[in-house]
């Protein structure tokens, strides 16, 4: 039991994993601007700084034994703020796995994530991540590069013409999921939504979408594009089973895990080799002023910042990872709740919505937040609800301090929140915290009724905040629309939402269903 739960604790606790997003703006909405997240200001007037900080957290055991009864920490974030028993900044000390300071409140999350992000700079990271290189991008790498690297990419998901391009990717992507799955009687949906938001992620990371579409325009392209896009799906899947592995064979023998191997052996070199074919490509390209007009993806933006091949193949890579299953399981889950019979209301608003707008085919992207207010709002409440990503660290490189100097902070602190504690909190959402009510979010189309932004957190918050927050979201609001007015599910599951958390919210295996034409 104790190593289960040492195992458990630890990797959740251990890979946070990656994404976020918001930003000192978040106020707004996710669909505005990200450039802020790199300037980490704030103007939130709603937040006030609080005065009850605990000065002490739970005894080891106490914490061991909460976090395993509650299931997973998040879980446990909740059972800690019960009666008021903790609130703002509590130490968890987990013994020799460490001690994470718990951020029980918006105005915590806000301190450590904006305010004080200058001391608070780094991702918790897992060894399996430097082992394999992948901390050399933007998720997992730290100081003067990860700015950098994040800086050349946020404008191509801020600026009009390649944020238009990219939704432009995610609706060719729906029409031919959506053909592909009309020919279809039994499905797995999270499966089909995994390879359909990766094919969305290669066109605006690799230009591999648009690729497919030269080919058809007869352009020269990438001749390597399926052989590339086959293997770097079968790395994803390799990299989660990888953090999943119990016991890490992969960290006490590494020969020994099959994933491990194949991932060290074949993947990574495959990837790096065909990677290099594709820059190179590119770079020529773009020498000859070839390929028919100008790519918007972020290859081409990163090949004419002059970046080297290890760069350009590590922010690729990790802008892959962090942007296929974050929006397939949203996607899914969302589909798969609206199916739920209490949720019938919600499911015919939303293929009204999608009649009367014909699944935000031909909208502006901004303009599809209030011409599609009920699927932004499933979108909204699915996030708050099912965060893809539970749990979030950051550990402090420097001293200083917390709340008004009143918590101090060491070189080292780990401080966690959670999308999840803070979107079913019952003292921010109210006695309903637990129901699945996208109104909030038609009702109050920036907070959804919570006191403050910083309650809904699903793409994190500050300089770390994620960087495809608006593509994300746009992503599933096109996503539910397009697969609700098109299909009706039967799912083979039944009641609430599995939820499974690994790397991120897994829905494998549990979204098998009938599909029909509608
Ligand atoms: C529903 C979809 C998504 C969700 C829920 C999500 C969530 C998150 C979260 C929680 C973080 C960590 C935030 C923090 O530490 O404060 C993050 C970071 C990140 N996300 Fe996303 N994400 C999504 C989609 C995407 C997409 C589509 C992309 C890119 C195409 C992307 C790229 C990234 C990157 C590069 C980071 C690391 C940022 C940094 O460390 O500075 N994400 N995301």
């Amino acid at each position: 039991f104790n190593t289960h739960i040492n195992l458990h604790t630890h990797q959740r606790l251990s890979t946070e994993l990656n994404y976020q997003t918001p930003t000192s703006d978040e106020k707004s909405c996710p669909f505005t601007s990200t450039l802020t997240q790199l300037k980490g200001q704030n103007e939130d007037q709603n937040l006030v700084s609080t005065q009850a900080i605990s000065p002490s957290g739970p005894s080891f055991l106490e914490a061991l034994f909460g976090i395993g009864l509650a299931g997973s920490p998040w879980e446990y974030m909740l059972q800690m703020t019960k009666n008021d028993k903790y609130t703002g900044i509590v130490p968890v000390n987990l013994s020799f796995l460490g001690v994470y300071n718990f951020l029980l409140t918006p105005e915590a999350v806000r301190a450590a994530t904006v305010e004080e992000a200058n001391i608070l700079p780094r991702r918790f990271s897992v060894s399996l991540f430097e082992q394999l290189e992948l901390d050399r991008g933007i998720v997992y790498e730290q100081g003067e590069r990860h700015k950098r690297n994040k800086r050349l990419c946020i404008p191509s998901f801020e600026q009009g013409k390649s944020m238009e391009s990219f939704v432009q990717a995610t609706k060719v992507e729906l029409d031919e999921l959506s053909e592909s799955l009309k020919k279809k009687d039994k499905i797995d949906l999270y499966a089909e939504m995994r390879r359909s938001a990766l094919n969305v992620v290669l066109d605006v990371s690799f230009g591999l979408g648009s690729e497919r579409q030269d080919k058809e325009a007869g352009i020269s392209t990438f001749e390597k594009a399926d052989e590339l896009s086959a293997t770097i799906a079968e790395y994803l899947e390799r990299i989660v089973a990888l953090a999943n592995e119990i016991p890490p064979l992969w960290q006490i023998a590494p020969r020994l895990s099959g994933n491990y191997v194949r991932v060290t052996d074949v993947l990574l070199p495959n990837l790096r080799s065909l990677v290099a074919e594709v820059i190179s490509k590119r770079r020529i390209d773009t020498l000859n002023q070839d390929g028919g007009r100008n790519k918007a993806d972020l290859l081409g933006v990163l090949v004419e910042q002059g970046l080297d091949d290890f760069d350009i193949r590590s922010i690729l890579f990790d802008v892959v990872i962090a942007g296929s299953d974050t929006t397939a399981s949203t996607t899914t889950a969302s589909v798969y709740i609206l199916h739920l019979p209490e949720n019938k209301e919600w499911l015919e608003k939303a293929r009204k919505e999608a009649e009367e707008t014909n699944c935000g085919r031909d909208i502006p992207l901004d303009q599809l937040r209030s011409a599609m207010p009920v699927c932004v709002g499933i979108a909204r409440e699915v996030l708050r609800l099912y965060p893809p990503v539970p749990f979030v660290g950051r550990t402090a490189t420097e001293r200083g301090s917390l709340l008004d100097g009143q918590y101090p902070v060491e070189v080292g602190d780990t401080f966690c929140f959670s999308p999840w504690f803070l979107g079913r909190n019952q003292k921010e959402w109210g006695p309903d915290a637990d129901k699945f009510n996208p109104q909030r979010w038609i009702d109050d189309s920036v907070n959804g009724g919570a006191p403050n932004s910083f309650s809904w957190l699903p793409f994190g918050a500050g300089a770390r905040g994620c960087l495809g927050t608006r593509l994300g979201l746009t992503e599933v609001v096109l996503g539910i629309s397009r697969l609700v007015r098109d299909f009706e599910f039967d799912f083979e599951t039944k009641g609430d939402l599995p939820v499974k958390y690994d790397l991120t919210l897994n829905l494998d295996d549990v979204m098998k269903c009938n599909i029909s034409k509608r």
